[in-house]
Order: C-alpha cells, then sequence, then structure tokens
C-alpha cells in the first residue's frame, strides 16, 4: 500500500544547522501518526520539513506517488497538505466569521456550509463567533487555527503540539474534534504532540524522535510502554 506521506532518509534543518538526521517514518493513507519525543527532539521540524519550510540537504519525500521534495510550501498546501502550526495564526483584530469568511476564499461557493460544519465541530466558535479573535482563549484560538485550516479542503492534517498550553478541558475538546474530523473525512493526521496521553489516545502508528533520528516507529497497539520510557530518559525528559 502507498503511504498518504512517506520521509526516506531525510537529512533537514535551518540554514547551517541540521536537525533531522536521515529521519525515516511513513503515515498510511488512512492512519494517524503521532510523532512524540522531548523538547527540541525535532518533532516540530519533521511538520515543517513535510510542508517544506526547512533546507533538505538528503532524502527524498513523498506525498503519495509524488516525489515533493522540492516543491515550495505553497505548492504542498494545493496539493493537499493543511497545516496547522502550533503558534496562533488568526487574525486578532478581525471577527471568528471574518476569519472564517478569508480562510475560506478558495471554496466560496460553499462556504456557508464549511463554516456550519466547522461550528458543528466547536460549538464554542459558534457562540462567539461575532467576537474577535484577540479576544479568544487559547483553546478557542486553537479551534479557530484548525477550523481554517479545514476550510482549505485538505487531504492531509499536519497538526503540531494542539494540546499546548491549553486546560485539560481544552485538550479533550480539541482532541474530540480531531477524531470527529477523522469520523467524518477519513483523511490521514500526522500529529506532533508532547502530551503522550493525549498523542496516544488518537495514534494508530507512533513515531519516536530522540535528538532528529526517528528512534521508533510503531503500530500503537504494539507500542511497548517500557520502550517508550527508555527512549523518553534518552530524550531527557521524565514522564510521569
Ligand atoms: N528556526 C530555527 N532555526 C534554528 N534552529 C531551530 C529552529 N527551529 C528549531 N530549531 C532547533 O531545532 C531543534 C529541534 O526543534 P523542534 O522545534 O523541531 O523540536 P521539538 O521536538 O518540536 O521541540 P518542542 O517540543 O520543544 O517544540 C532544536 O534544537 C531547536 O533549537
Amino acid at each position: 500500500m502507498t503511504a498518504a506521506l512517506r520521509f526516506e532518509s531525510v537529512t533537514a534543518g535551518y540554514g547551517p544547522i541540521t536537525v533531522l538526521d536521515e529521519a525515516s517514518l511513513a503515515m498510511g493513507p488512512d492512519e494517524v501518526l503521532v510523532v512524540l519525543g522531548a523538547n527540541g527532539s525535532g518533532k516540530s521540524t519533521v511538520l515543517k520539513t513535510a510542508i517544506g519550510l526547512t533546507r533538505l540537504s538528503a532524502g527524498r519525500i513523498m506525498l503519495g506517488e509524488c516525489d515533493i521534495s522540492v516543491l515550495s510550501p505553497h505548492r504542498r498546501a494545493e496539493a493537499g497538505m493543511g497545516y496547522v502550526p502550533q503558534t496562533r495564526n488568526v487574525f486578532a483584530d478581525l471577527s471568528v466569521n471574518d476569519n472564517l469568511r478569508m480562510g475560506g476564499f478558495l471554496h466560496a461557493a460553499g462556504l456557508t456550509r464549511d463554516m456550519e460544519q466547522v461550528f458543528d465541530l466547536f460549538p464554542r466558535l459558534r457562540e462567539r463567533r461575532r467576537e474577535r479573535a484577540g479576544d479568544l482563549s487559547g483553546g478557542e484560538r486553537r479551534m479557530l487555527s484548525i477550523g481554517l485550516t479545514l476550510l482549505l479542503r485538505p487531504r492531509m492534517l499536519l497538526l503540531d503540539e494542539p494540546s499546548s498550553d491549553l486546560s485539560p478541558a481544552m485538550i479533550t475538546a480539541v482532541f474530540d474534534a480531531i477524531r470527529q474530523i477523522r469520523v467524518e473525512t477519513r483523511i490521514p493526521v500526522l500529529l506532533v504532540e508532547q502530551n503522550l496521553q493525549a498523542g496516544l489516545s488518537l495514534a494508530d502508528r507512533v513515531c519516536v524522535m530522540v535528538r532528529g533520528r526517528v528512534a521508533l516507529e510503531q503500530a500503537a497497539q504494539e507500542l511497548n510502554r517500557e520502550q517508550l520510557h527508555a527512549l523518553f530518559l534518552e530524550g531527557g525528559v521524565r514522564l510521569s
């Protein structure tokens, strides 16, 4: 079966700095692949490399049967890669409604329906749709950020630490929504997480990064907790 996204011995980084060191991983066409690892192990760099924001010095990246290693980020977005960054990417001075109207400009004909789908996923956004995005809580902004990406009708989702800086209740709401997106669309998801419990709750496959290398890639069901502990300790983080 052809993977939806595959890294083949990818070495990549920022300018002269190498972060990913011959990283290989594969995400099936109907799969949630969760990338775990300690702080600074290179998780976010995996996503940034997937969407073309780093310098690739060796290896290649395949989107289905296509080698996208030299495609620009906007071509990768056109090819259906929907990226939700960790940092806020909403227009603080615009209302929730106007953010979504701007985000949905590519599919204007179906915008009303698409916006309703976003509001169905995130009822909290419907309640606050006339308020400035800058006045939303961190969790609500994360919801809006995911909603904006969904309006592009992506063929895969790449999510960078959707749990970061959120309260437990917000983490539950955001992860329930990701689960719902999967039920409705079956699109594959590449999810970077530091929150082990949240990440594992969605994972079909797990990949653990240690200092820029893929130290483990395995079906979530087969995951050996001891091995996971050892890898996190190697990466400098003690699991609770
Ligand atoms: N724009 C950048 N320029 C130079 N170095 C960077 C840049 N972004 C990240 N790095 C470095 O790359 C390494 C991996 O960072 P990355 O953000 O991928 O790790 P991470 O596993 O996602 O960490 P965290 O969980 O803390 O977000 C770190 O040493 C970091 O300092």
